[in-house]
């Protein structure tokens, strides 16, 4: 009996039979992926070890999303640093600023593919189990050793199936079963295990969704959040994928743990500051004043997320300043052509350049002292959008609903 990480870890350490949890393995990486962020003390610490070629310049991915375009000379610099390291590397799959967000180009550029053993130095990267891949995030010195050898040790971790039944509320979407999982498990709830997400909600989300639900993984400790391909999952892939690949899929009884829900009579959910497992419905804080509402990051920039938020604002206009970021490219010129931003425009909002944004308190969008955001991202820790600024955390309906408020509201409740 075997889970999804049980079955990729012990095929990329070549493991004779089968890695059981708590086992330390040497695995192959298929990708590693690090960022404008990371990429430069990666590449120092590459440095210092003395390496002096990465492995394989074509599983090494780049993509430059948490300052772009650069802010100052400062970031402007490091950025170079990187963009010179990556062409004298011979680096292939380099996406330099107006890609998008790292965790939605290295999916739409087809290198999270199921079955697969991917690494990024960003703790996101978990997101890739959206595609039934193991992926988890590390730090600048472990990238600078896969750099070099393509290798990294990994423990076997236990697995936490998370099984979901129910239909969706109208305006009730992934970001909120995510919430309330976090709110119930906490945000140590799952340190060092894979979560598996299962069941016929989650087969009914569409892969937009699936990523949102394991983007927000970490935030419960974590290691990689997986939900078990199936057609749909095939279908998205269809004309990206980098490599043929083969779905694996656990065992049944292989969990360790399991925790069921039923998402029928979910309400919209919002994490207040300052954890992401201090979560409520949206109904209980509805009428908090706010000052900024922000659509966009890793976790909700996606087509769908702007859809939502423009099915809201249509012909009405918004009372806070309002902060939309396309998570790639891709996404806004399909938003483009679909006239969402032209819809949410009209409503008052602003569109940034496909990236972080305010996400991590770096660039355009920062919050003033005591300032209130309803953002569509993952975190809201002290500071996290700028000093003393107070971030909750919701899905692009409530965010969209809330910036027509000017409060925090429902959405699909008029006042
Ligand atoms: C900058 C980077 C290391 C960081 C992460 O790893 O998560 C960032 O993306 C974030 O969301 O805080
Ligand atoms: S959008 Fe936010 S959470 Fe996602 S990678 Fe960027 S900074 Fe990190």
């Amino acid at each position: 009996m075997a889970t999804i990480s049980q079955k990729i870890l012990s095929r990329a350490s070549g493991y004779d039979g089968m890695a059981e949890p708590g086992e330390i393995v040497e695995a192959e990486i298929d990708y590693a992926m690090s960022h404008d962020g990371t990429s430069v003390l990666a590449i120092r610490s590459f440095r210092e070890m003395g390496s002096e070629k990465v492995w394989d310049p074509d599983r090494v991915v780049v993509p430059y999303d948490h300052i772009v375009p650069a802010n100052n000379e400062t970031a402007a610099d490091l950025q170079r640093e990187v963009r010179n390291w990556a062409r004298e590397q011979n680096i292939s799959h380099f996406f330099d600023c107006g890609t998008g967000v790292c965790h939605q180009v290295f999916p739409e550029q087809g290198f999270a593919l199921p079955g697969t053993l991917l690494v990024g130095a960003d703790s996101h990267s978990c997101t890739y189990g959206a595609f039934g891949a193991f992926g988890t995030g590390v730090g600048a010195t472990d990238m600078a050793e896969i750099y070099s050898a393509g290798r990294l040790w990994f423990r076997v971790p236990e697995t936490i199936g998370i099984k979901v039944e129910g239909r969706l509320a109208p305006f009730v979407s992934a970001k909120d079963i995510a919430l309330q999982v976090i709110g119930d498990l906490g945000a140590d709830g799952a340190t060092y295990k894979a979560v598996e997400y299962i069941g016929p909600a989650i087969e009914g989300l569409s892969i937009s969704g699936r990523m949102t639900l394991c983007n927000l993984g970490v935030e419960m400790g974590a290691k990689a959040a997986i939900v078990p391909p199936d057609e749909k999952t095939d279908e998205w892939l269809r004309g990206r994928a980098r490599q043929p690949y083969t779905q694996v899929f656990s065992d049944p009884d292989s969990y360790q743990q399991q925790y069921d829900y039923d998402i029928a009579e979910l309400e919209p959910q919002v994490a207040a500051p300052f954890r992401v497992d201090n979560v409520r419905p949206v109904s209980e804080l509805a009428g908090l004043k706010i000052d900024q509402a922000f659509i966009g990051t890793c976790t909700n920039g996606r087509l769908e997320d702007l859809e939502a938020a423009a099915g809201i604002l249509k012909g009405k206009k918004v009372r806070a300043r309002t902060l939309v970021i396309p998570a790639s490219r891709e996404v806004l010129l399909d938003a483009l052509k679909r006239g969402i931003i032209q819809t949410l425009v009209e409503a008052g909002a602003m569109i940034g350049p496909p990236g972080c944004g305010p996400c991590l308190g770096a660039h355009m969008g920062v919050l003033a002292e005591g300032e209130v955001c309803v953002s569509t991202s993952n975190r809201n820790f002290p500071g996290r959008m700028g000093k003393g600024g107070l971030v909750y955390l919701a899905s692009p309906a409530t965010v969209a609903a809330s910036a027509l408020q000017g409060r925090l509201a429902v959405p699909g409740v008029s006042k």
